[in-house]
């Protein structure tokens, strides 16, 4: 049998749904297809449970803290493992049944098929053995954690996000392997919570940050939760007893489970992309338009994480709405991409906004830098591990990014993201007011170093515009 839709969208995530929603307010006919549980990598396994984790590990932390502003008996405050992990649970599924309840109230049982989507070509799609025709397809099928095979070959020891989250209880000891953003979050909120952490990467940063100064210290700062080993490839070994034995960079560790962290791919494998009759890269990836998400010139639009561009919910909602908005103009609808801006979690939190530091002539910028040490309100909180460095173009002295590791730096990178956003100068952001004490009297710190350090002299303080 075929049915006929305007839309066949693949992937019931954030892509998808946002999609779906733009479609089915333009009246366009629409299937979402899904294969495995619904609710979303965001809600299910990805951005929540981990948030949901690290305000556990924060609230403990805090006890550290707390002795040092007079306050006893907070040493007796304890982790129930089984409890912590069972909040967490109960979060994400609040959060998980939300979003059903939300999608399935604009679909009838016809829109809606559980199963793995095939495609067949430009404008057909194979389900559960039904044939789709439909005016345009919609890609928006995800990602899944990387696991070479000697990761896999770790059985019950082996954990990664899409496990994590189910575990009955925490584990005492545990090796991360990929310090990225999943491996800095959930390595120091478990590093936090008592379990003995040893953190691994091949690069020689965690995070992935790519300016060298912000690099070093947040290094520095997450081996206080966590033994962290870089540039080290790593092999590891099951051993009889269920734990893994871990040897790199000159480090031998036994661990009782291993989260790999060490990257996600998107959900392409199988998928049928060859039917398009589109070259595919070594990826098996095909080019797209970042502006309409559209694969040449097909009725065929790939989104979301599937994609691998920006894998970030926000940019996965843009996505979305993007190529439904495409789909229904029925003709080339370029939208513009926002600022890049990106937030660990963590304590210091990482922020990146703007263009990235490795992509930018050093010779054509100048750099500002401030330290929290100096800050008195983070000198109040006793956190003062923080640091911030951003770049402008040295001659317009227009602000191109940033890199954060800083208490509150989601705050301060989306502060930042407007003026670069807006395409302000330095000084220009000087003449925003900061208040005092605040944790943002770092960036402006930051900013005033910038305009110094680019040896533009203005004609009156900066922050003062002659009225
Ligand atoms: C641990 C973790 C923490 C994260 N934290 C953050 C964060 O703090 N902030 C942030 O911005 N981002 C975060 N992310 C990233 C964010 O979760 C993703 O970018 C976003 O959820 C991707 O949405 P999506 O719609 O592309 O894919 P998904 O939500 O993964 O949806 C894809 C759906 O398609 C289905 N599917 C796959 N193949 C097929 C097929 N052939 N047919 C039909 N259906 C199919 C999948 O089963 C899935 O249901 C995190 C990710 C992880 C893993
Ligand atoms: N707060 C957030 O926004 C947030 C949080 C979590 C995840 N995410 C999203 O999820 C995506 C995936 O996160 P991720 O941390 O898994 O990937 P990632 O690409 O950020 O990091 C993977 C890390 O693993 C390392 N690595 C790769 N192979 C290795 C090996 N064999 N041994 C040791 N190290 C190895 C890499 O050098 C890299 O640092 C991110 O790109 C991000 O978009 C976002």
């Amino acid at each position: 049998m075929t049915r006929k839709v305007d839309v066949a969208i693949l992937g019931a995530g954030s892509a998808g749904v946002t999609a779906l929603f733009t479609l089915l307010r333009a009246g366009k006919s629409v299937v979402l297809i899904n294969s495995g549980p619904e609710g979303t990598t965001c809600a299910r396994v990805g951005c929540m449970p981990s948030k949901a984790l690290i305000e556990v590990a924060t609230l403990y932390h805090d006890r550290e803290r707390q002795k040092a502003f007079g306050l006893s008996g907070t040493e007796a405050l304890a982790v129930d493992g089984p409890a912590v992990m069972a909040r967490v649970r109960a979060i994400r599924d609040k959060l998980v049944n939300g979003f059903i309840t939300r999608t399935h109230k604009h679909l009838d049982e016809t829109q809606f098929i559980d199963g793995h989507a095939t495609i067949l070509g430009p404008n057909r799609v194979e389900v559960n053995g039904e044939e789709i025709e439909a005016g345009a397809i919609l890609i928006a099928t995800g990602s899944t954690p990387v696991l070479p095979a000697p990761f896999r070959a770790l059985g019950e020891a082996l954990v990664t996000t899409d496990t994590f989250f189910e575990q009955p209880d925490l584990p005492k000891s545990i090796a991360v392997v990929g310090l990225g953003v999943i491996g800095c979050e959930i390595g120091q909120a478990l590093g936090r919570l008592g379990v003995e952490v040893h953190g691994f990467d091949a690069a020689p940063v965690i995070a992935g940050i790519k300016d060298p100064v912000v690099a070093e210290a947040a290094a520095e700062w997450f081996g206080r939760d966590m033994s962290i080993t870089l540039g080290a490839s790593v092999e590891p070994k099951l051993e009889a007893d269920g734990t893994v034995t871990i040897t790199a960079g000159g480090k031998t560790v036994n661990v009782e489970r291993v989260l790999a962290s060490i990257g996600r791919r998107p959900n392409v494998t199988g998928l049928g992309l060859e039917a398009l009759g589109v070259e595919l890269d070594g990826h098996g990836m095909p080019a797209y338009d970042r502006e309409t998400l559209q694969i040449g010139d097909l009725p065929v639009y790939l989104t979301g994480d599937a994609n691998a561009d920006r894998p970030l919910l926000h940019e996965a909602k843009d996505e979305g709405k993007i190529a439904a908005l495409n789909i229904i103009a029925g003709s080339r609808k370029p939208f513009r991409r926002r600022v890049p801006l990106g937030v660990a979690f963590t304590s210091p939190q990482i922020a990146t906004v703007g263009a990235s530091f490795d992509t930018l002539d050093p010779e054509q910028i100048a750099i500002g830098v401030a330290s929290a040490e100096g800050n008195g309100r983070s000198k109040v909180k006793a956190e003062t591990a923080g640091t911030i460095r951003v770049y402008a173009d040295k001659s317009s002295l227009k602000l191109l990014g940033a890199t954060l590791a800083i208490g509150a730096g989601e705050h301060m990178a989306h502060w930042l993201a407007l003026a670069i956003e807006q395409g302000l100068t330095v000084d220009a952001c000087l003449e925003s007011p900061f208040y005092h004490p605040v944790l943002e009297e770092t960036l402006q710190d930051a900013l005033m170093s910038c305009l110094a350090n680019s040896g533009h002299k203005l004609p009156h303080p900066p922050g003062l515009t002659p009225a």
